[in-house]
């Protein structure tokens, strides 16, 4: 069988051990190392060239133990056969991804590092150090675990099945215009009210959780639109609950809140009657951004890019043809929640540049009282999204008008 050619292969004995607390209670009494062995710079990384034959340089990969005496060693005339080459491939693509993504300030990596596949190591017996793949936050944890989600998923609806559903599909309801409207109806930010039965940070929510009996209680208490949260997992949310709204009648339209790593996500949700899908910053490189964005556009669906810092933020602001930002007052690694944030986002020349493009940016997390809804529309939103204080009320219809202080259903 043909093989590539692996002509170097560099190892050191360098460990590190320092560690840090992570923040979540589920994540506490678990170490995770400072510093990721696979998230440093790696000067030596080169993406191999589709040419199976073509030389791979490979970057340094540290090692815990190893039986070579001292120093790096090389490996010549190593041969892979064409799936470990694959394998290989992916894995440096993986870390080229990562790596882009960090240029640009983002920390969080798409996927579990496996480090790099047991043919890297030659015939040297040593373990690769693992402490990379430990997620670094919740969030981390939620992205790696869709990432392993949706590869499972599409292979069992291609694009190609979801596309010839979508070809059927009923038409998308105006996300970006229910929020305007309900503004200038009511005065107040349109609300997104979110069906959410559990989360990370809070636990359960709402025991007892129907969720078309909740969004119907959304709509009647004058919700513009609805936001329902599809990971299982974390959030005990599912598809089922998103396309069950749908077909229940109720006219709002709807949020799929979901993490998005995958293109195939967006179509997927179409499928199940969302109109719009939410992208976290935090998670997608510009570029991935860029080109979902076009994809939302091309299904008729609302994106609402979600940031929660300055630098986030200006990375939004230089995207063309975004509508819509979700400024989360809850900084998902390390789960504080801080209404300030809008404001601190909203200020000075960011704020000027959003009024210019007419972007509407939702106030999301934290929102209790009607104090908190004056609080961040004097800071700028015209849109709101709230899922704690109005699911935990008996009565999410009532649990609105308390939100807002005032009945904003008609
Ligand atoms: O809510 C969490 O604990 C959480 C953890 C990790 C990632 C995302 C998370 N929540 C998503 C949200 O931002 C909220 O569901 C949404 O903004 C509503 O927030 P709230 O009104 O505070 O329930």
């Amino acid at each position: 069988m043909e093989g590539v050619k692996l002509l170097s292969l560099r190892a050191s004995s360098t460990t590190t051990n320092a560690t840090q607390r992570l923040p979540s209670q589920q994540f506490l009494n678990k170490s995770i190392p400072s510093k990721s062995t696979f998230f440093r710079p790696m000067p030596q990384t080169h993406i191999p060239n589709h040419n199976p034959f073509k030389r791979i340089s490979f970057p340094s990969i540290k090692a815990q133990q190893f039986d070579m005496k001292d120093g790096p060693a090389v490996v010549s005339d190593y041969k892979l056969s064409n799936g470990d080459a694959l394998k290989a491939k992916e894995w440096e693509v993986g870390m080229f991804q990562d790596e882009l993504a960090a240029s640009q300030g983002i920390r969080i990596r798409r996927r579990r590092p496996t480090g790099p596949p047991l043919h890297y190591v030659g015939p040297f017996e040593f373990h690769l150090q693992n402490e990379g793949s430990t997620p670094r936050n919740i969030l981390e944890e939620i992205v790696w675990q869709k990432d392993v989600e949706v590869s499972q998923m599409k292979e069992k609806k291609p694009l190609l099945v979801l596309k010839t559903i979508l070809d059927n599909a009923p038409p998308v309801r105006d996300f970006v215009g229910a929020l305007k409207q309900a503004n200038k109806r009511t005065g107040f930010p349109g609300l997104i009210a979110e069906v959410k039965k559990a989360s990370p940070s809070r636990g359960v929510l709402r025991e007892n959780f129907d969720p078309v009996e909740i969004a119907k209680a959304y709509e009647k208490g004058g919700a513009a639109c609805l936001s329902v949260l599809t990971d299982e997992k974390y959030f005990q949310g599912s598809f089922e609950n998103l396309e069950a709204i749908r077909n229940s009648g109720v006219q709002c339209p709807l949020l799929c809140k979901e993490f998005v790593v995958d293109a195939w996500q967006i179509y997927y949700a179409r499928t199940k009657g969302a109109d719009a899908i939410l992208l976290i910053a935090a998670v997608l490189p510009d570029l991935d951004i860029k080109y979902m964005v076009t994809i939302c556009k091309s299904l008729g669906l609302a994106a609402l890019i979600e940031v929660h810092d300055e630098k986030e933020m200006d990375r939004v602001l230089e995207i063309e043809g975004i509508e819509l930002i979700g400024i989360n007052n809850r900084d998902l690694g390390t789960f504080k929640v801080n209404i300030g944030n809008t404001k601190k986002l909203l200020e000075g020349e960011r704020g000027r540049r959003i009024r210019e493009k007419g972007i509407i940016v939702v106030g999301e997390s934290g929102l209790f009282t009607p104090t908190d809804i004056a609080y961040v529309q004097e800071a700028g939103v015209k849109a709101v999204l709230v899922g704690e204080s109005i699911v935990k009320q008996k009565d999410p219809t009532a649990g609105i008008t308390q939100l807002f202080g005032k009945d904003i259903s008609s």
